[in-house]
């Protein structure tokens, strides 16, 4: 039969000494709920002793959530295992978690105590804690830094106490994968008791290693694995359960185990937290960042088009998400920008796509991302064009509050290059004069309004202009990131009309 590994979850506990996380008891509770949905086996719902807040939340935790085992830390002292049994008392599968630091430094300078205080100490929490309820955790904390001798002897004896797991936490993240992989194997050889407990580990990130630590533990045959999502917790924080658990489901070829842990409520578990304790997830986050199943390059996007698996190696929907995305920008390629227009119900000529992709990527050089309403933008734009008789080859525009506003424009009408500068009331007056003098075109603005088409500091901006000529109006309409060439480009396209409808537009 295939081992199972279970997912103790210590979001509401290790995950809450994130700097700058404090959840009161509802928050908690909501968390909790949905880790109940998420199907992890053990709750760490708190540290009772820390406080009245923490003491009530583990409380309501264990009287409301139902299915997961419901833990509380205490330290191995008398009054914190009281307390945690007394939070602990309406669940349905209590646990206490008690532990005390077993290294050299944190003996010697923290706790001032000698290898047997300590060895004695913990003897009495677990036999206190099970005096309370039958499932006690014991963890040496700071083990990875331990001597190994004490350890195994501190393990035999938590495990002789009554403790039925016993949980080897890499407090500090130093452990490298390779070194706490013996470490566990260590253990598992030389504690002879150890078949009589569940063996547990608890991997800190300092290094970027705690998802590693952790995967090479599950490998030495450890039975449960502690982990925050989003990999809350102390500094650099603890092993992301996400991770953890995408990576035995994607690699069930390698690691070999089953875990009970229902993948499809992984993202609204991680958005959840990430809203309740304010902590954002950073876009490249394995598994739950934004763009963890999002493809911008040319080639991955055609290569997903083709075949979802060219580019993924876990599908969206497994932890909940609806669908991968596209993002174009300016590494897209035609493939996907034409599967974007289908999508948006464009199906366009083989040269008008040529046309609109030709914009879009000198639309994707000045903005980060193009969205569909800037596509929608293009292909519109591009289908209300007349051929071009005038061309702004290029404007300059200086304005201020205290002096008058100064435009010059280079025009290319039908072929000939005219130079132009005019003065007016605000940049967009002092253009257009500068634009009507150059194209020689006698015609009046009547009507402008300005629209961000899209969202962002790098929006597109819309100009849509009306002028009268000889008492017809021509509308004209421009699209720029830059609001003055938007409106430039709306004059220009306006007067073009004007000339088409005179005929003395050429075709070009
Ligand atoms: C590795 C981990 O993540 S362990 C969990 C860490 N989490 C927390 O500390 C969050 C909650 N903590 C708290 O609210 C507080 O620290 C409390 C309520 C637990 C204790 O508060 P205080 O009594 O004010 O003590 P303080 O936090 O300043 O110092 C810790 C004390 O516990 C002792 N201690 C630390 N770990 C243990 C342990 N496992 N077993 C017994 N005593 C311990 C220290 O030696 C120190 O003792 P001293 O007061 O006699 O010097
Ligand atoms: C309480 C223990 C398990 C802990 O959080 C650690 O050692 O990191
Ligand atoms: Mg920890």
């Amino acid at each position: 039969m295939t081992r199972k590994v279970e997912i103790f979850d210590t979001t509401l506990r290790d995950g809450e000494q994130t700097p700058g996380i404090s959840l009161n008891a509802k928050e908690k509770l909501e968390i909790a709920k949905q880790l109940e949905k998420l199907s992890v086996d053990v709750i760490e719902a708190g540290f009772p002793i820390a406080s009245n807040g923490d003491f009530n939340a583990v409380k309501a935790i264990a009287e409301e959530v139902r299915g997961p085992i419901i833990a509380g830390l205490a330290r191995a002292t008398s009054k914190d295992i009281d307390r945690a049994a007394e939070a602990l008392k309406p669940a349905e599968r209590p646990r206490i978690h008690t532990f005390i630091a077993s290294s050299p430094i944190h003996m010697k300078y923290k706790l001032k105590m000698t290898e047997d205080e300590v060895l004695e100490a913990a003897v009495a929490a677990v036999k206190r804690a099970k005096s309370y309820v039958e499932d006690v955790e014991f963890s040496a904390e700071d083990a990875s830094r331990s001597d190994i001798e004490f350890l195994c002897r501190l393990y035999s004896e938590a495990i002789k106490a009554g403790a039925t797991v016993i949980n080897i936490p890499d407090t500090v993240g130093y452990a490298t994968p390779r070194e706490f992989a013996n470490l566990v194997t260590t253990l598992m050889e030389r504690v002879p008791e150890i078949d009589k407990a569940k063996v547990s580990v608890h991997c800190h990130d300092d290094l970027g290693m705690a998802v590693a630590n952790s995967l090479e533990a599950v490998l030495c045959g450890v039975t449960q694995i502690e982990c925050a999502v989003n990999g809350l917790g102390e500094r650099a924080g603890n092993a992301a359960l996400e991770e953890i658990v995408m990576a035995l489901n994607t690699r069930k070829d390698f690691y070999k185990v089953e875990h009970s842990i229902n993948t499809r409520q992984i993202y609204r578990t991680s958005k959840l937290v990430s809203t309740i304790t304010g902590i954002a997830i950073q876009p490249n986050k394995a598994v739950v960042g934004a763009n963890a199943f999002a493809h911008e390059a040319g080639i991955h996007q055609h290569g997903v088009l083709a075949e979802k698996s060219t580019y993924e190696i876990m599908t969206p929907e497994s932890i909940g998400l609806a669908t991968n995305t596209l993002v174009l920008g300016k590494h897209s390629g035609r493939h996907a920008f034409a599967e974007r227009l289908k999508e948006l119900g464009y199906e366009l000529p083989q040269d008008e796509l040529d046309k609109a992709f030709e914009r879009f990527k000198e639309l994707a050089d000045k903005k980060k991302e193009v969205t569909d309403l800037d596509i929608e933008a293009i292909v519109e734009d591009q289908a209300v064009k007349l051929p071009q008789s005038i061309e702004v080859e290029c404007f300059q525009v200086s304005t201020g509050n205290k002096a008058m506003a100064t435009a010059s424009v280079r025009v290319n009408i039908n072929g000939e290059i005219v130079e132009e500068a005019a003065t007016g009331s605000g940049p967009i007056d002092a253009l257009y004069r500068a634009l009507e003098r150059a194209c020689n075109i006698d015609c009046k603005l009547v009507d402008y309004s300005i629209k961000s088409v899209t969202g962002g500091k790098d929006a597109l901006g819309e100009v849509t202009v009306k002028v009268d000529k000889d008492g017809k109006i021509f509308l004209g309409r421009g699209l720029s990131t830059d609001i003055i060439e938007a409106s430039v480009m709306a004059y220009a396209n306006a007067m073009n009309k004007t000339l088409w409808n005179n005929g003395n537009g050429k075709s070009s």
